[in-house]
C-alpha cells in the first residue's frame, strides 16, 4: 500500500526531546543517487562483471535498472543485508559494445520516469550503440532541459531528432566518433556528466566553456573522479550513502542544537574530513541554518551586529540539491539567510524557486524572491506552520516540509508518495520507533475535511511506492 494522498507530519514533543537526549535516533541514510545512477552507466560501458554495493533502490535507479535491461544489458539486483532501501546490483558490462540496437520503424523503448540523470546519462550513451532509441519521460521530463546535451551529441556527429530539442528524442547510435567537444551547464551539470560518463568508449574530449570554475560544479567533478576511479573492467564498487538525503536528518539537528535527536549514519565524511569528496552535499551539516540555542536567543546582543546580518548560501558553491533543506529551515535559523544562484531548480522536478516561497508563505514565513535568489526573514515557530503542502510531484518539496514539520504545528502534505524518486523509506525512517528512526507522529489525513484520520504506523503504510493504476 502506498502512502495515503494526505499526511500530516507532527512536531517532536518535549518528551520526545528530551527522550533523545538520552539516546539520539540512529539513522541509516539509502544510497547516493546521483553515485548509483553514474556507476550503473559506467559498469553497463565497461567490460566485465561489477558488483554495486550500498546502491539506492528507488524510481531513478529503477528507472535507470530497467532501461539497461532494455538495451540488453544484463543487470541483477539482490537485496542488501545491511541497509534494506539500498540493493547490491550487478551488471553484466558490454565492453563498449550495446548489444542490439531498435529500428526507425521499431526503436527501443527507454522511459526515465523524472529522473534527470537516466535521461541526460542514456541519451549520451546510446549514441555509442548501432540501433534506434526513443527516449521518453513524464510530462514534467519532457518540459526539462536537453537542448545543449543534444546540440553537443549533434556536434559530434550523431543523429538525434525531436521536435524541440527535448525529451521525447529518438537517437541514431553511432558508434564511437572521437572528437571534442565544448558544452555548457547553464541549464544543467548533467549534459556534462552524460558526455564524461560515455567520453571512454565515445573517444569524446569533454570540456565545460573556458573560465568555469571547478568549484561551480560539484556534480561534474564527482563524475570526473568517478570515472577516474572506477573499475573499468569488473570488480566491486561501493556506493556512499546520499548526502543530500542526509540533509534532512542534519536539518533535525540544526532545528533542535541543544538536543541533536539524530546520529546520521555511515554518512560520508567531507574532503577536509578524510571522505571521498564527491558529494557537495555533505558541506550541509556544517552551513545548514542552526536554531539560537536557548543562551543565544535570549541574549539581547545589539552590540553583535554580525548576528544580523544575512547569512549567504549559493547553489553554485556552497550547497547542491540540499540547499531546499536549507531555505526550509530558515524561518528558524539564529539569522537571516539569503539563498542564491537558484536559477537551475526553475527547471527540474518543479519550479522549486517559486514553489518553496509559495509553500513557505502559505506556513507564514516572510521570504522575499529578488532575481534567482531567496531571502528569509526570521520568524517565530509558534507563528509557523498550519499550511498544506502542495508538493508539486517533488521529492525533495515533501522532504523539505516534513522537516519543517517536525518543528512546527500542523504541516500536511499532499502526495508523500513522490519521495519515491529518490527516499521511498523517508517516512518509515522518520515514524520507526527510536532508536532506529525518530517516533515521528505521522497521520492520515482525510482530503476534503484535512482531519487526521489514522495515525500511520505499519512499515507498508509508510513506503513511498507509485499508486496502483
Ligand atoms: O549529476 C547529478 O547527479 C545531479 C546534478 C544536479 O542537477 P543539475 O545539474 O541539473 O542542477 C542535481 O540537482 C541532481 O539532483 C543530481
Ligand atoms: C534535480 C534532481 O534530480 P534529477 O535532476 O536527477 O532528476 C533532484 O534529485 O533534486
Amino acid at each position: 500500500m502506498p502512502l495515503p494522498a494526505l499526511i500530516e507530519v507532527l512536531p517532536l514533543s518535549k518528551e520526545q526531546l528530551e527522550a533523545f537526549k538520552l539516546q539520539k535516533a540512529r539513522v541509516v541514510i539509502p544510497g547516493s543517487k546521483s553515485i548509483t545512477n553514474r556507476a550503473i552507466v559506467l559498469a553497463a560501458l565497461g567490460s566485465g562483471v561489477t558488483t554495486l554495493k550500498g546502491a539506492l533502490w528507488s524510481e531513478d535507479t529503477e528507472a535507470m535498472t530497467e532501461c539497461m535491461r532494455k538495451l540488453g544489458i544484463q543487470v541483477e539486483v539482490a537485496p542488501d543485508v545491511e541497509v534494506e532501501a539500498n540493493r547490491v546490483i550487478t551488471v553484466h558490462g558490454c565492453g563498449g559494445q550495446l548489444p542490439g540496437g531498435g529500428t526507425e520503424a521499431e526503436p527501443i523503448e527507454l522511459f526515465v520516469q523524472n529522473a534527470g540523470t537516466a535521461a541526460r546519462f542514456l541519451t549520451a550513451m546510446v549514441c555509442l550503440g548501432g540501433g534506434v532509441v526513443r527516449l521518453s519521460g513524464v510530462p514534467r521530463m519532457h518540459e526539462r532541459p536537453q537542448m545543449e546535451l543534444i546540440r553537443a551529441l549533434r556536434a559530434l556527429g550523431y543523429r538525434i531528432d525531436t521536435p524541440n530539442d527535448r525529451l521525447p528524442a529518438v537517437v541514431h547510435g553511432g558508434g564511437p566518433r572521437p572528437g571534442a567537444v565544448v558544452v555548457s551547464v547553464d541549464d544543467s551539470s548533467q549534459f556534462a556528466s552524460a558526455l564524461l560518463l560515455s567520453s571512454l568508449v565515445g573517444g569524446w574530449e569533454v570540456s565545460t566553456p573556458e573560465g568555469a570554475n571547478p568549484d561551480e560544479l560539484p556534480y561534474v567533478e564527482m563524475t570526473r573522479q568517478m570515472v577516474a576511479v572506477f573499475p573499468h573492467t569488473g570488480g566491486t564498487f561501493q556506493v556512499e550513502p546520499d548526502a543530500s538525503s542526509a540533509s534532512y536528518f542534519h536539518a533535525v539537528n540544526a532545528l533542535f542544537p541543544q538536543v541533536e535527536p539524530v546520529e546520521v549514519l555511515a554518512c560520508e565524511p567531507t574532503r577536509t574530513d578524510g571522505g571521498s569528496g564527491w558529494q557537495i552535499d555533505a558541506e550541509f551539516p556544517r552551513l545548514a541554518p542552526r536554531r539560537a540555542v536557548a543562551a543565544e536567543a535570549q541574549a539581547e546582543d545589539p552590540a553583535d551586529k554580525r548576528r544580523k546580518v544575512a547569512q549567504v548560501i549559493s547553489r553554485k558553491t556552497d550547497l547542491g540539491d540540499s540547499i531546499m533543506t536549507a531555505v526550509a529551515i530558515a524561518p528558524l535559523a539564529a539569522v537571516p539567510f539569503t539563498f542564491t544562484d537558484l536559477g537551475v531548480l526553475r527547471k527540474q522536478e518543479c519550479e522549486r524557486v517559486q514553489a518553496l516561497r509559495v509553500e513557505l508563505t502559505k506556513c507564514k514565513a516572510k521570504v522575499t524572491e529578488v532575481g534567482d535568489s531567496l531571502s528569509v526573514e526570521l520568524s517565530n515557530p509558534e507563528d509557523l506552520g498550519n499550511a498544506t503542502i502542495f508538493t508539486y510531484h517533488d521529492h525533495r518539496m515533501a522532504m523539505c516540509f516534513a522537516t519543517l514539520g517536525m518543528a512546527v504545528s500542523g504541516i500536511k502534505l499532499e502526495d508523500p508518495n513522490c519521495t519515491r524518486k529518490t527516499v521511498p523509506s523517508f517516512f518509515q525512517i522518520l515514524a520507526a520507533p527510536p532508536p532506529h528512526g525518530l517516533g515521528v507522529e505521522i497521520w492520515e489525513c482525510d482530503t476534503k475535511t484535512g482531519e487526521r484520520v489514522r495515525q500511520l504506523t505499519e512499515k507498508e503504510d509508510l513506503l513511498a511506492a507509485a499508486p496502483s493504476k
